[in-house]
C-alpha cells in the first residue's frame, strides 16, 4: 500500500546516490577514510612478507642466494645463522606490523563509516520532522522507520566492510602481482593468467545479480510494511479474532522474501565456488609450470633457472588469491544495497517542504490573540474543497465554537490556524500578520492544542506535562496539574509524578491522558487555545472536571472549541455552524436557538426532543463524503 508512495516519486529522480553520499557526508571525514585505506594497504603488504621470507630461506638452504624483493642484497648478512635470525625477525615483525596496521585500519574505517551513518540518520530525522502533515497523512511510518534504521545500517555495512574490503582486495591483487613479477615475471604471467577470466565471470555475475537484489529488496520492504501494519493493528486483529488471517498475510510476504532471497543466494553460491575454482586453476597452473621448470627444465619461452624457494613463495602467494576474490560477491551485494539505500535516503531528503518558515519570517512576539479568517478556502492535496470561503474574526479573549455534522471541516479549520496545512486561498491572520509570514515556531508556541486523542511519550507524567516547556520546575508542573484537575489522580499513584505512562500512555485512562494534555497547555500558557473535542472521549464525570478546567483556561485567552456536545460551548461568544465546508449559521447560543436553524435542531436532538425535528434534518447531518 505504501509502496507506490511519495518516496518513489523523489527516489526516481535521485542522481548518482553514491557520489552524492560521499560528497555530502564523506567529505568531512575524508581524513579517517584516507587513514583507513593507507593502514589497510600497509597491513596487506606486511602480510605478504612471511611467504617471501620463507622462499628466501628455502633458497638459502638449497645453497642459493637469500634475496628479498625491494631489499638490496648488500644490506643482508652473509652467514647462515644471522640470516636465520633475520628471517625470524622479518616474519615476527611482519605479523606485528600486520596487527598494528589492521588495528589502525579498524579504528579509522569505523570512525568513517559510523560517522557517516550517524550524520545521515540525524539529518534524515531532522528532515522528516520538518515534512508537511500531508506526508504523514499517507502513513509513511514503516517506510520512514526503515530509512532511519535499516538503510543507514546498509550504508554503514558498505562503508565499513565492503569499501575497505574492496580496497583490501585491490591492494592484495596489486601487491601480489608486483611481488610475483619482481620474483619471476614468467611464472607471474602463468599465475595471473586466470585474472581476466575472473573479471569476466564477476561482470557476468553482477549483471545477473542486480535484478535479483532489487527483487529481494522490494519484497523485504513489503514485508516490513506488512509487519508494521500488523503490529500497529494488533488490537483490531484481536478484537475481530483475525490472528490467523494476519498470520497468513505475513506468511505470504515472508514467503516472497524467502523465494527472492533463495534465487539470489543460488546465484551467489554459484559465484563463490566458481571463483574458488578459478583460483584453484591459477594455483594448479603455477604448480604445473613451476614444477615442470624445476623437475624437467625451462618451459617454452622461459630462460634461466627457477629456484625452489621462489617456487614455494609463488605457491603460497597464488593461494592468497582465492579468499579475497571470493569476497567480491559480498562486496557487490553490499554495494548494491548501499546504492539502493542512499537512493532512499536522498529520496527522503529531496521531498520538498511546503509548509515551511518564510524567508526573513517575523517572530510573533507577545501575541494579543486577535485571529481573522479571511475568505479561507482549502483542499487537501488536489482533492475536493473542504473549506469554502470562510470568514470570521475572534477578538482577543473571545471563545469561538465550531459545531456541525461530521466531516463538515471543523478540525481542518483549526489545523489551518496551526499551519499544519496552508490555506489554498484567502488568509488566516493573527494580530494582523498573515500566519505564513511569521516563523512556524513562534506561531505554534502561541497556540495550545488539546485534541480528541492525547499522545503521551513514554516517560513519566511530569516529563509529559513538561513537554514543550522543558525547563519548567516541579512546582510549576504541579500547579499546572492542579489547574487541570489532574493533581489528585496523579498523586494517587504510588510513584506520583514519576509514574511512567507506558508506550503512548497506554497505562493511563483516556480521561487521565486528556487531563495531562490540559496540564501541559496550562503550563505553556499560550495566548490562543484550540480545543478539538477535548472532552469527547471521556465519561460524564470526567467531562465535568475537564470542562471546569477548560473554562478557567479559556477565560482570558482567545479560544476555538469544536464540540459535538453543544452544552460545552453554550457560553461561547460566537458559535459557527459548519456544513460542507461553509459557515451556514453564526451567532451566540440564544440567537441561534431563536433562528430555529440546524443549531436549534442539533440542540433539540441533544435535549432528547426528537419530535420537533424538521424532515430534512437527517440529510443535513449525514456526511456526504462517507
Ligand atoms: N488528512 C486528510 N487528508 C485528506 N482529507 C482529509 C484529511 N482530514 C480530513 N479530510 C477530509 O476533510 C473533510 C473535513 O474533515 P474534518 O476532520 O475537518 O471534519 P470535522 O468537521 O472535524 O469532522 P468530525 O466532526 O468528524 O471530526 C472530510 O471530508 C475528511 O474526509
Amino acid at each position: 500500500m505504501t509502496d507506490e508512495s511519495v518516496f518513489d516519486r523523489y527516489r526516481a529522480d535521485v542522481d548518482q546516490p553514491m557520489r552524492r553520499l560521499f560528497a555530502a557526508y564523506g567529505e568531512p571525514r575524508y581524513g579517517w577514510f584516507a587513514l583507513g585505506v593507507i593502514a589497510n594497504l600497509l597491513a596487506q603488504f606486511a602480510s605478504l612478507a612471511p611467504p617471501l621470507v620463507l622462499g628466501a630461506a628455502v633458497n638459502r638452504l638449497n645453497g642459493q642466494t637469500y634475496s628479498l624483493p625491494l631489499v638490496p642484497g648488500s644490506l643482508l648478512p652473509s652467514g647462515q645463522e644471522p640470516l636465520f635470525w633475520l628471517s625470524v625477525a622479518f616474519i615476527g615483525g611482519a605479523f606485528l606490523l600486520t596487527g598494528v596496521f589492521t588495528y589502525v585500519y579498524g579504528v579509522a574505517a569505523n570512525e568513517f563509516a559510523h560517522g557517516v551513518m550517524h550524520a545521515v540518520r540525524v539529518d534524515c530525522f531532522e528532515k522528516m520532522s520538518r515534512l508537511d502533515m500531508s506526508f504523514f497523512d499517507d502513513k509513511q511510518t514503516g517506510e520512514t522507520m526503515s530509512i532511519l534504521s535499516s538503510d543507514t545500517e546498509n550504508l554503514e555495512m558498505f562503508l565499513d566492510n565492503a569499501l575497505t574490503g574492496a580496497v583490501r582486495l585491490g591492494a592484495m591483487l596489486l601487491g601480489i602481482g608486483i611481488v610475483l613479477f619482481l620474483e619471476n615475471p614468467y611464472l607471474a604471467v602463468v599465475t595471473l593468467l586466470v585474472a581476466p577470466v575472473m573479471a569476466a565471470f564477476t561482470y557476468w555475475f553482477m549483471k545477473r545479480a542486480e535484478p535479483l537484489y532489487a527483487a529481494r529488496r522490494s519484497s523485504m520492504g513489503k514485508l516490513n510494511t506488512r509487519l508494521e501494519n500488523s503490529i500497529a493493528g494488533i488490537e483490531l486483529t484481536k478484537t475481530t479474532a483475525s490472528e490467523s488471517y494476519e498470520t497468513e498475510r505475513v506468511r505470504g510476504s515472508s514467503k516472497q522474501l524467502f523465494e527472492d532471497t533463495m534465487s539470489m543466494l543460488r546465484l551467489s553460491y554459484f559465484y563463490r565456488p566458481g571463483m574458488e575454482l578459478l583460483a584453484g586453476v591459477s594455483f594448479s597452473l603455477t604448480f604445473l609450470v613451476g614444477g615442470y621448470w624445476l623437475f624437467v627444465g625451462a618451459p617454452p619461452g622461459a630462460t634461466g633457472q627457477l629456484q625452489v624457494g621462489t617456487f614455494v613463495s609463488f605457491l603460497f602467494l597464488s593461494q592468497r588469491f582465492a579468499t579475497p576474490l571470493a569476497e567480491v560477491s559480498n562486496i557487490i551485494d553490499q554495494y548494491e544495497n548501499a546504492k539502493a539505500s542512499s537512493e532512499r535516503v536522498f529520496g527522503l531528503m529531496d521531498i520538498p517542504v511546503e509548509v515551511d518558515d518564510p524567508e526573513d519570517g517575523t517572530e510573533l512576539t507577545d501575541a494579543e490573540g486577535n485571529v481573522v479568517y479571511d475568505d479561507v478556502t482549502f483542499a487537501y492535496d488536489d482533492s475536493e474543497t473542504v473549506i469554502d470561503g470562510v470568514s470570521f474574526e475572534a477578538k482577543p479573549g473571545e471563545t469561538v465554537a465550531l459545531v456541525g455534522p461530521t466531516g463538515a471541516g471543523k478540525s481542518t479549520m483549526l489545523k489551518l490556524l496551526l499551519r499544519m496545512y496552508d490555506v489554498t486561498d484567502g488568509e488566516v491572520r493573527v494580530d494582523d500578520h498573515d500566519i505564513r509570514d511569521v516563523t512556524l515556531e513562534s506561531l505554534r508556541s502561541h497556540v495550545g492544542y488539546v485534541g480528541q486523542e492525547t499522545f503521551l511519550f513514554d516517560g513519566t507524567i511530569a516529563d509529559n506535562i513538561r513537554y514543550g516547556d522543558f525547563d519548567a520546575s516541579d512546582r510549576q508542573v504541579r500547579e499546572a496539574a492542579r489547574a487541570a484537575e489532574a493533581d489528585e489522580f496523579i498523586r494517587s499513584f504510588p510513584d506520583g509524578y514519576d509514574t511512567r505512562v507506558g508506550e503512548r500512555g497506554v497505562k493511563l485512562s483516556g480521561g487521565q491522558r486528556q487531563r495531562i494534555a490540559i496540564a501541559r497547555v496550562v503550563l505553556h500558557d499560550p495566548e490562543l487555545l484550540v480545543l478539538d473535542e477535548a472532552t469527547s472521549a471521556v465519561d460524564t464525570e470526567t467531562e465535568y472536571l475537564i470542562q471546569k478546567s477548560l473554562d478557567s483556561l479559556s477565560a482570558d485567552r482567545t479560544t476555538f472549541a469544536i464540540a459535538h456536545r453543544l452544552s460545552t460551548v453554550k457560553g461561547a461568544d460566537e458559535i459557527l455552524v459548519m456544513e460542507d465546508g461553509e459557515v451556514t449559521e453564526r451567532g451566540d447560543h440564544g440567537t441561534l436557538l431563536s433562528e430555529g436553524g440546524l443549531y436549534a435542531d442539533l440542540w433539540s436532538v441533544q435535549a432528547g426532543d426528537l419530535e420537533s425535528l424538521p424532515e430534512d434534518f437527517e440529510s443535513r447531518v449525514i456526511d456526504e463524503s462517507d
